[in-house]
Formats: structure tokens, C-alpha cells, sequence
């Protein structure tokens, strides 16, 4: 759930009136997968975790930020404006101010091939105007994870949406120093406090430090903690141009990338989350510019993984939808990358019981894009704590290789729920049956989705809900049978072995959905992307769920058939077999349902322009320079009207 001053943040930044509810957010975050969410909830997910993120309290790490929620969406839509213009401070009250210069975001790359990348990009550029490859000049400063702000010497600005910002000057007024030679009107800098001091002075009373650099910028009354800190100088504006820096020449900076990056990562003692590259040379930073998002000049190595040793306190045992029991470890809290841990996944129990996880265990913890992280290594083992009996129903587990599995699977209560919500998760076109609402069901009797659809409001406030949620939940359960959804989304809903969500949508371009349930191994392995176990077992799953199936199926539900490969193969429509790319806003509809026409029509639709691509069609607001760009590759650019011309 979120927290009180969660919601406070996003009821001042007017989020709160989202379609997105406060259990639905609570859960996306839990779950941290995004390819269940509908473009819009994707979007609107990304604004509150932002807004909850600069006012100081993250729900979700900056890895699942990154590379779960924000990569979905430059899958499914690399021209969003979202992705294009930098994230929004939406926190704090002020005058707002047009900024001195623009503050925009970094471009960020992992690894050691997008600095490469980069260096290749402005190599090229470099020779365009008769630069000296051999001449550029580069700078890497550690990347200070503290706030942004813009001092040109009499006021200091929060970085704002990069055009505007809002007059913070309060928090020098507050005693606040400039940290290096102390001189104001240095430009762009960061509001950090020192990692020492943090975990010897504020670490009981802050969650973390962006915590706390809030807090020093936001409260109308300082705190005594924070005044302390202020008077202490272990909070201070660090102007960038202050940074330790490394200096060096591009074979340099390649050949020693790994030494840099090590250095300067532990160069201050602030929060630091990466090393910010840049070219030192003024013609070339001219002549490379910006996008809307940041300047092509600089780049942020970020790292992808981080550790933390911990004690393990103790291992709960879980049972999922399929009766397999996950061992999670209660963990000492522990600080990784500003959240607080207290639990981690081990990955099975065979792990548990080879390595020694039990009350006591010190381990390496790695937190790589998943909210819940996993134990990665053991560094001193303990007594196993190993369960002889469901922590659900209490039917003796039963071990199948590494894993122990409840054998009980149509009276366990966990596997019964974990089901059910998983059904409507999938569906993923309502929000009313979260887990809270499934347990209570469940308690009171309900133990199928098939119950769920019989229940009539009489026998929901029967079983506790007030009059005005129990109307809410069948309105949700009326939308979900209403609003249209793929056919192989729904099929996923069952969640049947070895049928993720991909595995239902390759099967339904070879079959309908009504005929699956005859099918045969040899038929199934006949399908590309499916071996013979996986065959054998999505039959042998199949005939298990039929009658549930067919129950749930004759219900009725607003269904959108999968288009046959075949069908999209063989289609005489003009634009069967061609490569087509949507960019910009279009007029007659959305993108998404444009390409799934064009999909349906027979064209593949790419995300991105190359040589291959055959088709550009451009709704509004598309750069010149984009169009002509396809145009020197031989793409033929044509605009929303005329392909919608062309259809027809
Ligand atoms: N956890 C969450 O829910 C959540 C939500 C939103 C954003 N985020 C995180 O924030 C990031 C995006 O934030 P952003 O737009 O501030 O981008 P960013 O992380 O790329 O930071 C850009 C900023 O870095 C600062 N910076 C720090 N040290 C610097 C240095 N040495 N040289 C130059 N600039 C330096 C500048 O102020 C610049 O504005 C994402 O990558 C994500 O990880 C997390
Ligand atoms: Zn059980």
C-alpha cells in the first residue's frame, strides 16, 4: 500500500486523480512487470513512481525504474513524449523561474560498448567539422545522485522541467555552502549530503538521503536534523564544475574505462550512481547540440548491479499458483541504492538446503532490476531452514528436483488465491480483485473465477463488503468481460504450465482458440518455438484446465481473435509483407491500434527507421530532420492521410 505522504506527493502534483488507483500502483510495483499494463497505465505508473521518486520517497528502485517500466515503454513507444523530454520535479512550492540555461537529463548506457558507442559517435562528428580525433579532450566526474539545482549567483533554481525551475535560494539563506572553492554562480550543481554523516547522524531518522535532501529543500521550518547537517557543512551545493574529475584523451580513456570508472566512483563521499562522461571541446559540444532530453556531448555510465552483505534472519516459505514453494529470506534491513531491504528470494530450495541459508547465514545480496532481490552467493553458511509441511494448507511438501511442491492443489488456499489473481491480472483490464479482495472471497467460500462470476451483490455484502465496494467489484467484473482483450492474453489468464503470455499468442496464430483443446503433441511441436517437453506439457495442462476453461470461455468475454500467420503471410492488402514505422502524433486513432491494423494487413511494424523499413508514415509534430533522414535512406515518408489513402 502506498504510504500517507506517498499519496500527500501525488495529491500536490494532482497524480492522485489518475485512473491508476493506490492498491493497483502498490501492486504494479510489487509485481515490477510491465508487460501487463495497457500503454496509458504504463505511462501514468512512470509519472507517479517519478513524482514519488524526486519528492523523496522512491517506490521502486532505480533499476526497476529503468529497465523494467521505462524500457517497456521505449519498446512499445521509442517516440512517447515522455521518454523524450526530461522527468518533471513536481514537489516543490515556489516562484517558478525560466532558467539561465537549459538543465536537461544524461543519456545513460551499462556497459563498456555504449561508452564505446558513444566515443564512435563523436569521432564521426568530430571529423564532420576537421577536428583532431587525436586532439578531443575528455572529462569523467562521478554522477552525485542528489538533487539537482542551478545557483547563477543570486538565486538557485530547481532543475524544474529543464526550461523552468522554481526558486529554492531559501536553503542558502539556511546556511547552506557551496562545497569546493565556495563561490556562488557556478551554474548546475547537485544538493548532496556526505555518506558519512548520513549513516552516523541520520540514518535512524531518514529512510535515505534523497530522503533527506528533500527535506532540506521542501519544509518550511527546517528540521533540527537538517539545520544540524547544514551548520555541520555535511549538507552542501556541490557546483559540478567543483567535481574531482579524471582528464585524459579517448585511447586512454578506452583502454583504462574499467580503472576510471573505479576511481571515480569512490572519488567523494556522496551518493554517487554512475560516472558522467564528457568532451571537453567547444566547437565539437556546439556542433553536436542537444536533443529535448540531453546533450549529445555527455553520457552517464550507470552500474547495473548492486550488492550489500547481510545476515538472514530468517526463511519464510511461500506457495505459488502451481504449488511450488519459494523460500524467501527475512533479511536484517539493509540499505541498497536509497530503499530499505528486509526480504530476498533464494532461488529454491535446493539452494537453501546445499548452501546453508537459515537463521544466521551472512549473504551477498544483488539487486538488478527486480524489486525483490535475490540472493546471489553465501558467504558464511548456517543450518538450513527447510519446511517439511505448506505454510498454506499443511500437506507434506514434496521435493521434484531443486524444488518442494505442494501436492494439494485444488484445496491449498495459497495456490487457489495466487490463481485467481493471477487471472485477473493477466486480464489486466480491471482493478477491482487484488489480492486483499481474492483472500477475503476465499475465506468466505468463493474458490474459483468461475465463483467470482456467479456472485450476486447480495452475496458479497453477505460476506462483509460494504454495500458501495461490493457494487465496485461487480462493475470491475462487468469491465472485464466488456472491454476488449487479445484472445492469447486471456488464454495466458489460466495460466497454464509452460504457456507464458508469448507461448499463447505463437499458438493462437496457428489455431483458434476453440480448437486447442484437441490438439496433439506432434501438432504443437509442429509450431516453431515449441520443443516436444513443452508440447507434452501443454497438453497434458490443457486437458487439465478444460472443463474450468470452457465454463469460464461460455461466460462470455469480449474477445479479439489472433490473426493467423498465415492470414498475415498471404494477405493481398498493399502493404502485405512490407516494413512499416509510426512516428509522430496520429489524427484518426492511436498508434498502438494503427499498428495493430498494419500488423493485421500483413506489414510488420518496425520502431525504429532503416534501410529495410519501406514505409514512414508521419502523424503530427515530426522533425524535418527525421523525415529527412529516411528520405536519404530510401524509405518512402508519407503522411497519416495518404497511407490511410492507401488502405483503402
Ligand atoms: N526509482 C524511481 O522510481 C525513479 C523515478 C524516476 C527517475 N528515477 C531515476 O532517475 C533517473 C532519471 O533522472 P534524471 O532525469 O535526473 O537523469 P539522470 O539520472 O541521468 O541525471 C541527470 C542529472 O545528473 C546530474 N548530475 C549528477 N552528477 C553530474 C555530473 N558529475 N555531471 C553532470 N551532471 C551530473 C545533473 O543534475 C543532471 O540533471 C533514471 O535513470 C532513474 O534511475 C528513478
Ligand atoms: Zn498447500
Amino acid at each position: 500500500m502506498l504510504t500517507s505522504s506517498q499519496w500527500q506527493l501525488l495529491e500536490t502534483a494532482s497524480l492522485n486523480t489518475l485512473n491508476l488507483r493506490p492498491e493497483h500502483i502498490a501492486d504494479i510495483a510489487a509485481h515490477s512487470d510491465a508487460t501487463l499494463l495497457s500503454n496509458t497505465q504504463l505511462v501514468e505508473f512512470l509519472q507517479v513512481c517519478n513524482c514519488l521518486y524526486r519528492g523523496g520517497e522512491p517506490l521502486i528502485t532505480d533499476l526497476a525504474y529503468d529497465h523494467v517500466f521505462l524500457a517497456e515503454l521505449e519498446k512499445r513507444q521509442p517516440e512517447h513524449p515522455y521518454l523524450n523530454s526530461v522527468e518533471p520535479e513536481v514537489t516543490f512550492a515556489g516562484k517558478t523561474v525560466l532558467l539561465p540555461e537549459k538543465m536537461l537529463s544524461t543519456e545513460k548506457t551499462y556497459s563498456a560498448d555504449g561508452i564505446e558507442k558513444w566515443l564512435t559517435r563523436l569521432e564521426k562528428a568530430a571529423e564532420d567539422i576537421g577536428i583532431d580525433i587525436a586532439s578531443l579532450h575528455f572529462k569523467a566526474t562521478p554522477k552525485l545522485d542528489g538533487y539537482a539545482a542551478y545557483d547563477d549567483g543570486t538565486l538557485l533554481y530547481t532543475r524544474g522541467d529543464g526550461k523552468k525551475g522554481t526558486d529554492i535560494s531559501r536553503v542558502f539563506e539556511r546556511g547552506l555552502i557551496v562545497a569546493g572553492n565556495g563561490l556562488r554562480g557556478q551554474g548546475a550543481g547537485e544538493i548532496v549530503i556526505s555518506l558519512r554523516y548520513f549513516a552516523s547522524h541520520l540514518a535512524d531518522n531518514f529512510d535515505n538521503a534523497r530522503n533527506f535532501q528533500a527535506s532540506i529543500i521542501k519544509e518550511k521550518d527546517l528540521g533540527a536534523h537538517a539545520l544540524e547537517a547544514i551548520q555541520n557543512h555535511a549538507a552542501v551545493f556541490f557546483p559540478f564544475a567543483q567535481l574531482p574529475s579524471w582528464q585524459g584523451c579517448a585511447a586512454d580513456l578506452k583502454t583504462n574505462l574499467a580503472d576510471i570508472m573505479t576511481q571515480t566512483l569512490s572519488s567523494v563521499d556522496y551518493d554517487v550512481d554512475g560516472v558522467v562522461f564528457e568532451v571537453t571541446n567547444d566547437a565539437l559540444k556546439n556542433h553536436l547540440g542537444a536533443t529535448r532530453h540531453h546533450h549529445r556531448w555527455q553520457i552517464a555510465y550507470k552500474s547495473n548491479i548492486e550488492t550489500a552483505t547481510v545476515t538472514v534472519l530468517s526463511v519464510t516459505p511461500q506457495t505459488s499458483r502451481s504449488g511450488r514453494v519459494n523460500p524467501v529470506a527475512e533479511l536484517e534491513p539493509t540499505r541498497l541504492s536509497g530503499a530499505l531491504i528486509s526480504r530476498a528470494t533464494a532461488h529454491h530450495y535446493g539452494m537453501v538446503k546445499e548452501q546453508g541459508i537459515g537463521v544466521g547465514t551472512v549473504i551477498e545480496l544483488t539487486r538488478s532490476g527486480q524489486v525483490i532481490p535475490k540472493i546471489e552467493r553465501v558467504l558464511k553458511p548456517k543450518t538450513p531452514q527447510i519446511p517439511e509441511h505448506c505454510p498454506s494448507c499443511g500437506s507434506t511438501l514434496v521435493w521434484d528436483s531443486d524444488y518442494l511442491y505442494c501436492l494439494n492443489t485444488t484445496q491449498c488456499p495459497s495456490q487457489i488465491e495466487n490463481s485467481i489473481e493471477h487471472f485477473f491480472r493477466v486480464l489486466a483490464n480491471n482493478d477491482g480483485f487484488g489480492g486483499k479482495t481474492i483472500q477475503k472471497l476465499h475465506a468466505a467460500g468463493v474458490s474459483s473465477v468461475y465463483a467470482i462470476y456467479q456472485l450476486t451483490l447480495e452475496d458479497l455484502t453477505g460476506m462483509g463488503f460494504g454495500e458501495k465496494t461490493a457494487q465496485n467489484l461487480l462493475a470491475q467484473r462487468q469491465l472485464s468481460q466488456s472491454l476488449a482483450i487479445e484472445d492469447w492474453r486471456f488464454l495466458g489468464a489460466f495460466g497454464i504450465h509452460r504457456m507464458g503470455l508469448g507461448n499463447c499468442e505463437r499458438l493462437l496464430q496457428h489455431y483458434r482458440l476453440a480448437d486447442i483443446f484437441q490438439l496433439t503433441a506432434p501438432q504443437i511441436m509442429a509450431i516453431e518455438g515449441f520443443a516436444d517437453k513443452t508440447a507434452a506439457a501443454v497438453v497434458a495442462c490443457l486437458a487439465k484446465i478444460n472443463n474450468d476453461f470452457q465454463r469460464i470461455y461460455q461466460l462470455g468475454f469480449n474477445l479479439t481473435r489472433t490473426p493467423f500467420l498465415t492470414e498475415q503471410q498471404q494477405n493481398h492488402s498493399p502493404i502485405a509483407g512490407k516494413i512499416i514505422v509510426f512516428t509522430g502524433t496520429m489524427l484518426h486513432g492511436k498508434r498502438d491500434a494503427m499498428s495493430q491494423q498494419a500488423k493485421r494487413l500483413g506489414a510488420k511494424v518496425a520502431t525504429s527507421v532503416t534501410g529495410k523499413t519501406d514505409f514512414l508514415v508521419t502523424g503530427m509534430d515530426v522533425g524535418a530532420a527525421k523525415i529527412a533522414a529516411a528520405s536519404a535512406k530510401g524509405v518512402q515518408v508519407i503522411s497519416e492521410e495518404d497511407y490511410l489513402a492507401l488502405l483503402r
